[in-house]
């Protein structure tokens, strides 16, 4: 056994869809952190390529027919030469298609741990152009730690020093398509944000950041109506500094000075609401 990979869920802070490629996929701009929830993707020596799920998402990807762990892994294999053996367990925590990016996290977390059991040696600037060929959110993924996210995703740049803050994560157990998202998208784009090089509280990160938006959230609120519910019920809670959707939905984040306050605001919101409260996932050493 190689030990299991943390596969943290991704946060967009804000996203702004600045243009469209002439593919259909469209141009952003995000600051993606990572946290407090994770799935888990562990590989142990396998004769062949096998993957067992647990965990309390594990049934919503029961009749997923292909994986993105299971993708992951065949593409690292091509990528070196040689035959894609190996059991891969996948812990889902993360609720399914739900814009925190969990197929993404899993994927890059099956890159590391399969990395480190084959020997291939690649580590994370070889893995890097496997991942951005498995999906938009995968590079950022396998980075796990905070960036700006530009191009369709692929373009990782540094995100401004972060300071001390808590993050809450609230899904009403709606899964909406990504695509679906971007399609019902109306009006223009939205030009890049300008932000500091560091933020010195996160009363101050909170305040730049609702000058920004998610360009996604009214198309998802659109399509699913209860976020809108989550979004109020989140911003009432106390000590929330911001309340906003990430990706394309339909997870809502509320940004706290710190992860003690998220953790007893997750506690006050009303049942039936997936929920997670408290520091985001420690940025892993170079
Ligand atoms: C919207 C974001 C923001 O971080 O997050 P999620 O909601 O998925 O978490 C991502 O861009 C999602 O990335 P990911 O889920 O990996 O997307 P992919 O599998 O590559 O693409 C799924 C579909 O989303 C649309 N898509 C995705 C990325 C992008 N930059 N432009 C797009 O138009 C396309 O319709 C594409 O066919
Ligand atoms: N390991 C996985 N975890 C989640 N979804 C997966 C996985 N493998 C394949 N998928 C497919 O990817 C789609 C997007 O899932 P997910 O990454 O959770 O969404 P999002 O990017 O919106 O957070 C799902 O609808 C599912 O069909």
């Amino acid at each position: 056994m190689s030990g299991a990979e943390p596969a943290p869920a991704k946060v967009n802070l804000y996203l702004h869809v600045t243009g469209r490629r002439v593919d259909g996929y469209h141009l952003l701009d995000s600051l993606a952190v990572f946290g407090p929830a994770a799935d888990a993707v562990a590989a142990a020596p396998g004769e062949a390529l096998c993957l067992t799920l647990d965990g309390p998402f594990a049934a919503g990807l029961a009749a997923e027919p292909d994986n993105l762990v299971l993708r992951a892994a065949r593409a690292l294999a091509e990528a070196v030469g040689r035959p894609a053996a190996a059991a891969l367990t996948l812990t889902k925590r993360l609720p399914v298609a739900s814009g925190i990016g969990g197929g993404s996290a899993d994927a890059a977390a099956a890159l590391r741990a399969l990395d480190r059991l084959w020997g291939t040696g690649l580590g994370e600037g070889g893995l890097a152009g496997i991942a951005a060929g498995l999906g938009a959110d995968v590079p950022v993924c396998l980075a796990a730690r905070p960036a700006r996210m530009q191009g369709i995703g692929e373009v990782l740049l540094p995100a401004p020093a972060l300071p001390e803050y808590g993050l809450l994560l609230v899904n009403p157990g709606v899964a909406l398509a990504t695509p679906a998202v971007f399609r019902a998208r109306q009006g223009g784009f939205t030009p890049m944000a300008e932000l500091p090089a560091a933020w010195p509280d996160a009363a101050a990160m909170a305040r730049d950041l609702a000058a920004l938006r998610n360009d996604l959230e009214p198309p998802a609120i659109a399509l699913c109506p209860v976020i809108a519910e989550v979004l109020a019920a989140i911003r009432a809670l106390p000590g929330c500094l911001l309340a906003r959707m990430s990706g394309s939905g339909a997870t809502c984040f509320g940004l706290f000075p710190d992860a003690e306050a998220a953790r007893r605001a997750a506690a006050l919101l009303p049942g039936g609401w997936w929920r997670e409260g408290g520091a985001p996932h420690p940025v892993p050493a170079d």
